[in-house]
């Protein structure tokens, strides 16, 4: 979407009202109420969805989930975060809302997944979700959302007897991505002579991996085990991307940002030691080669989020995250949004996307490097995944950790991984690290 028309939102359907015409028309219905939820540990949420089509962004028991669809907003190029975010603003201009519990989440929600690249296939879409159920602390809460009708938040929509099954997926057989393996090194080497030749200082190179799978893929079964096995980070779930990322781009809230930067890697064997984590850990924290892809991916974050901000506070030493697979160094920047040009948490995701930790430094170069040697179309996987509410708060991962499931083929997905290159980067450690980055949608996926 490049003009200055905006994409207008499409309704699924039978969804409109008035069989379909003049859709535009029809405000939004939004009803949030508060409700109790069994606790069921680090997947109360997820367990709740009744169908294969889940919207989800939780942590540690927390966040949101929704299903159906009330409707779609899709852009494409460069202009496709500004576009949806346009598209959503004038949706909630018309929209009706009472919210009797005003958290964040509460109120109208968009799950939100944008590509990498503007020149991608994919391009931006923003869901609005017939039924979100959201979880903060010892608050939980249910919102109906419906185009121009008055959809009652009520318990029904939580019953069991609602949910179809969720099936697992089958014996699991892997085949090349775009790039064999065995060909990935000879990529990576290709950046490093060029790293080494001064023509830029860090590119995020990628690979795919496609799984079938014996049956179906329903992306409840990943998410399960994804916001069971790893709630360190993000279980997210939009259009077909899921995964668990490890990486926030931006929360905005109340006037707040942060972002968990990550960059600079170590791999976790299966069954090793506290004790030898810890020495790993330290390894790691004194990794020069490390370092200086940590140090690109802050300044990065930082550069994008200074102009929005009145203060900042922006971490001299990174930290060790540990995650079942590998460690990263991690830096968590906040800042304090100025007040006078308060910006939307897409506004904030676009202004940061590409960050260092998936492109490289300097950024231009870096992209034109991934576009030619990289040898895919990333798609979604590295873009911004996440939700925006009423006000524009919101929160935006970046799609790390993650697979793509095939829209026309439900047994076929794509994984991925990435791995920072600098001067110093070896291939072949590069590609064991992105085997370590795959570690977590091939686990489960298996199950
Ligand atoms: C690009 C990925 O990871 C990024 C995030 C954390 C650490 C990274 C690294 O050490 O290379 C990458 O920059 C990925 O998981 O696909």
């Amino acid at each position: 979407m490049s003009g200055s028309a905006l994409p207008q939102p499409a309704f699924p359907a039978g969804s409109a009202p008035d069989g379909g015409r003049a859709v535009g028309a029809q405000p939004l219905v939004v009803r949030t109420a508060p409700i109790s939820l069994p606790d069921g540990g680090l997947t109360t949420l997820v367990d709740l969805l009744p169908d294969a089509k889940p919207l989800a962004w939780v942590r540690r028991g927390d966040g949101i989930v929704g299903w159906g669809e009330a409707l779609r907003i899709t852009t494409t190029g460069e202009a496709r975060f500004s576009d949806a975010d346009a598209a959503w603003q004038s949706l909630l201009d018309r929209a009706v809302v009472r919210d009797d519990v005003r958290l964040p989440g509460t109120g109208p929600v968009a799950f939100g997944s944008f590509a990498f690249d503007a020149t991608s296939d994919d391009g931006g879409v923003l869901v609005v979700p017939r039924v979100v159920v959201g979880r903060r602390g010892d608050r939980a809460w249910i919102t109906t959302i419906a185009a121009g009708l008055d959809a009652a938040p009520t318990a029904a929509l939580l019953d069991p007897a609602r949910r179809t099954p969720v099936t697992g997926p089958g014996a699991v057989t892997e085949s090349d991505g775009a790039v064999a393996a065995a060909d990935w090194p000879a990529i990576v080497a290709d950046a490093v002579e060029r790293i080494q030749a001064g023509r830029l200082e860090k590119v995020v190179l990628a690979r795919d991996v496609v799984a079938t799978t014996g049956r179906a893929l329903d992306p409840r079964w990943l998410l399960r085990r994804l916001a069971a096995g790893y709630e360190a980070t993000w279980t997210f779930s939009v259009a077909g991307m899921v995964g668990a990322t490890p990486e926030l781009l931006v929360r905005s809230e109340k006037g707040l940002v942060a972002s968990r930067v990550l960059a600079g890697t170590i791999r976790r064997a299966p069954g090793m030691t506290d004790d030898d984590a810890l020495l790993h850990a330290a390894q790691l924290a004194r990794s020069s080669k490390d370092l200086e892809e940590h140090e690109h991916a802050v300044v990065s974050v930082a550069r994008a989020l200074e102009p929005f901000c009145t203060s900042m506070n922006v971490p001299e030493q990174p930290f060790v995250l540990h995650l079942p697979n590998v460690m990263h160094l991690a830096s968590d920047v906040t800042g304090v949004l100025d007040r006078d040009a308060t910006p939307s948490s897409l506004a904030l995701a676009a202004a940061l996307h590409p960050s260092a930790a998936v492109c490289g430094t300097p950024t231009v170069p870096a992209r034109d490097l991934i576009r030619e040697i990289e040898g895919m179309d990333r798609g979604r996987y590295a873009g911004p995944v996440g939700w925006t509410g009423a006000d524009g708060d919101g929160e935006w991962g970046i799609a790390l950790r993650s697979a793509r499931l095939d829209d026309a083929d439900p047994r076929r997905v794509r994984l991925f991984a990435g791995c920072g290159v600098v001067a110093a980067s070896d291939p072949a450690a590069e590609l064991a690290e992105s085997e370590a980055k795959l570690v977590p949608m091939r686990w489960a996926l298996r199950g």
